[in-house]
């Protein structure tokens, strides 16, 4: 995991993402097309749009293992049509997302209108005056396992995707995965083999690698380099003709699909949709399927790349609606939005997200809970997939149990948190939702450990924990030690095979719990990098879990309880109290420091008291020296959280996450 320090550090520009976009485009106006500039589309009025019935329309997603060159394809395909200008300065377009910047890769999918004059390629331009026109909508999708949520989404409003395999690296975990999601939904696939500039790309054996596994012709795959540009032609021509037309009547009360909604501060909420039945007008009244409630359009458009508003949109077109919703809870993703007062059937929405990483998330000065609140509310207006619910801890005060589709979509939201709204955040162990079942039958769902100390006074039966399926792809003189890894972590092997003469892939089902943490940084480590890996959710398990308390001065510190297998907790516990004993500094009396298990205490460190305090230090008279002391000691408290009579610093607690899951 990118450690939360560095997260920290790299949190310091306070952003507005709606404002972002905007502030952007009104400094360098001249990368945006005026829509009369575009070559290929003559301008985006409502009436224009009209021109392009569903047959003249291909929807379709790029979908890849990260890295393998989604967003630099996407890119070169909307300077392709025109839709931005070659050179446009900002590395990845449909990056906005700072965090996606900063870190390389896209978390929220995006979604581009493009407009395409399909010529052939084998006549003279001049000989083909009226070659037809198409709209293209291109869904850029994030690539990280944590976020195939947004993949699933991007690919229902698709009849297409383009899948991008490095020419080099060949297929990888995430190429599988999202293979397979495209398929499952039913979508025409065009194999896109990139990088081919590269000196060690190996165009054969990719071809090869997807004959496969995938079973896919050979003579199908495109060769492309979107750095260089070479072959990039061909991609659109593909997207026309092998990919189909929405389906979808024309003639019917319109239907949508919601594909995602965010909040922006000076439009409010902002709907991605994608028409499936019937024409969607500026001033037209829409149903939610999901609330009943009724709307008026108030803006309708395309995102071309920004949004460009048009009045219309026709049966097969994606863009955007905006119609007075409130909050984005109104906008539920997947949901149905029809014509006011006709009755539909609701088109078919998604598989909900599952929550697989709980943390409580708590204000690093307890005064600032209501800005904490403020803050995360902004920020869940534009990531719904994030749960949140209220707790209170006895160390930490008023804070929230938040629900993480994994630990990188966690980073991402505390690194949001704090760069685009300058929260200060602490965030506990994160831990996995188990099933408890008590002696009298009942069974609870624990997201937080703490909260298991709730029913003292019931005997715990058993206990299920998450499981997942994960896909590794090695290089064969890895197996040994990636198979060591897996057992170590209570792994059961499924499958083991090899993709080609070089690479292997294992099929390993593992508890949740012992991956959500630098299970991913260890396999990388262990291969020299080359190991990619996916997973995806799978059934609970019977396990043998226990709950470890860490107690100061004989006092449990409730946001520090982490559950954790029976085996380990004499390690984990060891660990733990080896950790807090670096980073709690000495005070002015002693500190014991243990983990226990029940009444069992299985680690135990004493921190000594100071001997002088810091003001011992002046030798009475330098005043200043004294007041600087004093403003540093204060400087201090304020990263402290104090726990009976015990300061907590800040790192601590981040430090404690670190330990208690890479074991
Ligand atoms: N040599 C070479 N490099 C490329 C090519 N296409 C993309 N890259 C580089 O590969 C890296 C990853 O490209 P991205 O477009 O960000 O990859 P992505 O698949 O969108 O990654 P995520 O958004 O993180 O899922 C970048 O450094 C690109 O400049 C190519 O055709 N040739």
């Amino acid at each position: 995991m990118a450690g939360a320090a560095a997260l920290r550090r790299s949190a310091r520009r306070v952003v507005r993402p709606g404002a972002y976009a905007l502030s952007r485009a009104l400094q360098h106006p001249e990368r945006l097309l005026s829509s009369q500039a575009s070559p290929d589309r003559g301008g985006v009025l409502g009436s224009e749009l009209g021109l392009y019935p569903p047959e003249r329309v291909r929807n379709f997603s790029i979908i890849a293992h990260v890295d393998h060159g989604k967003s630099t394809l996407a890119d070169r395909l909307l300077e392709l049509t025109g839709t931005i200008k070659k050179g446009h300065g900002q590395p990845q377009y449909l990056d906005k997302l700072q965090v996606e910047r900063e870190r390389g890769i896209t978390v929220k999918a995006q979604t581009a209108t493009m407009f395409y004059r399909h010529a052939n390629n084998q006549l003279p331009a001049s000989d083909q005056p009226d070659a037809p026109s198409y709209l293209l909508n291109l869904i850029d999708t994030p690539g990280h396992v944590d976020f195939s949520y947004e993949v699933s989404r991007s690919l229902a409003a698709c009849q297409g995707a383009l899948l991008v395999v490095d020419a080099a690296q060949g297929v990888q975990a995430q190429t599988i995965a999202n293979f397979y999601l495209a398929f499952e939904s039913n979508l025409n696939i065009i194999p896109v083999i990139n990088k081919i500039d590269q000196p060690t790309a190996d165009p054969d054996n990719v071809k090869a690698q997807l004959k496969r596994l995938f079973d896919i012709d050979p003579s199908e795959a495109l060769l492309t380099s979107a750095k260089t540009g070479q072959g990039l032609s061909q991609v659109l021509p593909a997207v026309i003709e092998r990919i189909p037309s929405p389906p979808g009547k024309c003639d019917s009360p319109v239907r949508m699909l919601l594909l995602d909604s965010y909040y922006d501060e000076y439009k409010g909420v902002i709907c991605h949709v994608a028409v499936v039945d019937g024409a969607l007008h500026k001033g037209d009244k829409i149903a939610s399927a999901a609330t009943g409630r009724t709307y008026e359009v108030l803006d309708v458009g395309i995102m071309h790349p920004e949004l460009t508003p048009t009045g219309v949109l026709y049966t097969g077109q994606v863009g955007y609606v905006i119609s007075g919703m409130r909050s984005t809870k109104e906008a539920r993703i997947g949901d149905t939005l029809h014509q006011a007062k006709s009755i539909v059937e609701p088109l078919p929405g998604f598989k909900p997200a599952r929550h697989m990483v709980f943390s409580g998330l708590y204000p690093a000065d307890g005064s600032d809970f209501d800005a904490l609140s403020h803050a995360i509310e902004k920020l869940t207006c534009n990531d719904a997939s994030v749960s949140v619910t209220k707790e209170t801890s006895t160390a930490l005060g008023m804070g929230f149990r938040c629900g993480f589709l994994g630990l990188l979509h966690m980073d991402v939201f505390h690194q949001r948190l704090e760069q685009e709204h300058g929260a200060q955040v602490i965030s506990t162990i994160p831990t996995v939702p188990y099933i408890f079942e008590y002696g009298d039958g009942s069974k609870v769902q624990v997201e937080n450990p703490a909260a298991l100390a709730s029913n003292p006074g019931k005997r715990i039966a058993a206990c299920w924990e998450p499981t997942v399926i994960a896909t590794i792809i090695i290089p064969s003189e890895y197996v040994g030690p990636v198979i060591m890894l897996c057992s170590e972590r209570r792994g059961e092997q499924q499958e083991y095979t090899f993709i080609d003469a070089q690479r292997a892939l294992l099929k390993y089902r593992l508890p949740l719990r012992e991956i959500i943490v630098d299970f991913y940084n260890e396999l990388k480590s262990i291969t020299s990098g080359y190991a990619t890996f996916d997973y995806e959710d799978s059934e609970y398990q019977q396990s043998d879990l226990v709950k470890m308390d860490i107690l100061l001065n004989g006092q449990p510190v409730d946001a520090m309880a982490t559950i954790v297998h029976n085996q380990k907790a004499q390690r984990v516990g060891r660990e733990l109290v080896d950790k807090l004993k670096k980073f709690i500094e000495r005070q002015m009396f002693e500190i014991t420091i243990q983990a226990a298990v029940g009444s069992k205490v299985i680690a135990r460190e004493t921190l000594s008291a100071m001997r002088k305090n810091v003001l011992a230090k002046c030798y009475g008279g330098d005043i200043t020296r004294k007041k600087k002391l004093l403003e540093k000691q204060k400087e201090g408290k304020k990263r402290m959280k104090r726990v009976g009579s015990v300061d907590i610093p800040q790192e601590a607690f981040h430090e404690l996450l670190k330990v208690s899951n890479s074991k």
